[in-house]
């Protein structure tokens, strides 16, 4: 797996031809595939569950799938992503009574398993578990909806995580989501993150391939 993993989100890819569109999106270039799951509680908005997960499985995808719950409650869904097929779960831990128990069923489902901050939401919840997590995931958006703008306030947030995971010695990745493009995934890259969520700024254009590209030439120059 390459040190910067792009991981287009499916939420702006054409839902009547999802399989085609993952095997697309993974031949132009994209690393793994973010799955967001929205159950009209936690987040205004509605899309898919476990049913699609295991029906890209079906379809041949081999792929990490990264799936980002949006849903209150959270442990319900857990067992039934594992069976789907998810390769990561991440949930919102705000949204979860037992943080620490919705952690260790991902990890003993042998998924990785990760937390999810809203813009709003303090880095403390991280505190008491970072022997348990494989991901911290920042939105840079408030969560429901693709197409909206980066919040700049982020940056500062991806520095602090940035330090955490740093001083904390475990190997965890730290991703971003919303509104990241090829205009500023190297912005976002220098201030710490390694995994970038795209979902309009990929599936909105009808080339791939060259948007991946761009993004990992941008990726490129940070490296240096
Ligand atoms: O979790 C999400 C929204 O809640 C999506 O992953 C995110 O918004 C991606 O879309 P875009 O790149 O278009 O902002
Ligand atoms: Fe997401």
């Amino acid at each position: 797996m390459n040190d910067f993993i792009i991981a287009p989100s499916i939420l702006s890819a054409d839902f009547a031809r999802l399989g085609e569109e993952v095997d697309n999106v993974l031949e132009a270039g994209a690393d793994i595939i973010h799955f967001d799951v929205m159950d009209n509680h936690y987040v205004p908005n509605l899309t898919i569950g476990p049913m699609v997960c295991k029906a890209l499985r079906k379809h041949g995808v081999t792929a990490d799938i990264d799936v980002h719950l949006m849903v209150k409650p959270v442990d319900r869904m857990i067992g039934d992503f594992i069976e789907a097929g998810a390769s990561f779960i991440t949930f919102h831990p705000e949204a979860s009574e037992h943080i620490d128990r919705s952690l260790q069923m991902i990890r003993d489902g042998g998924c990785k398993a990760g937390l999810v901050f809203n813009p709003a939401t303090p880095l403390h919840y991280l505190k008491h578990v970072m022997d348990k997590i494989d991901m911290v995931l920042l939105m840079s958006v408030n969560p429901g909806f693709g197409g909206q703008s980066f919040i700049p306030g982020t940056l500062d947030k991806l520095r602090e995580a940035r330090a955490l995971i740093d001083a904390s010695g475990y190997d965890i990745r730290l991703e971003v989501d919303g509104g990241v493009s090829e205009k500023n995934i190297a912005e976002i890259a220098r201030a710490g993150a390694d995994t970038f969520v795209a979902g309009s700024a990929i599936f909105g254009k009808s080339d791939y391939k060259s948007v991946i590209d761009s993004m990992r030439k941008e990726l490129a120059s940070v490296r240096q």
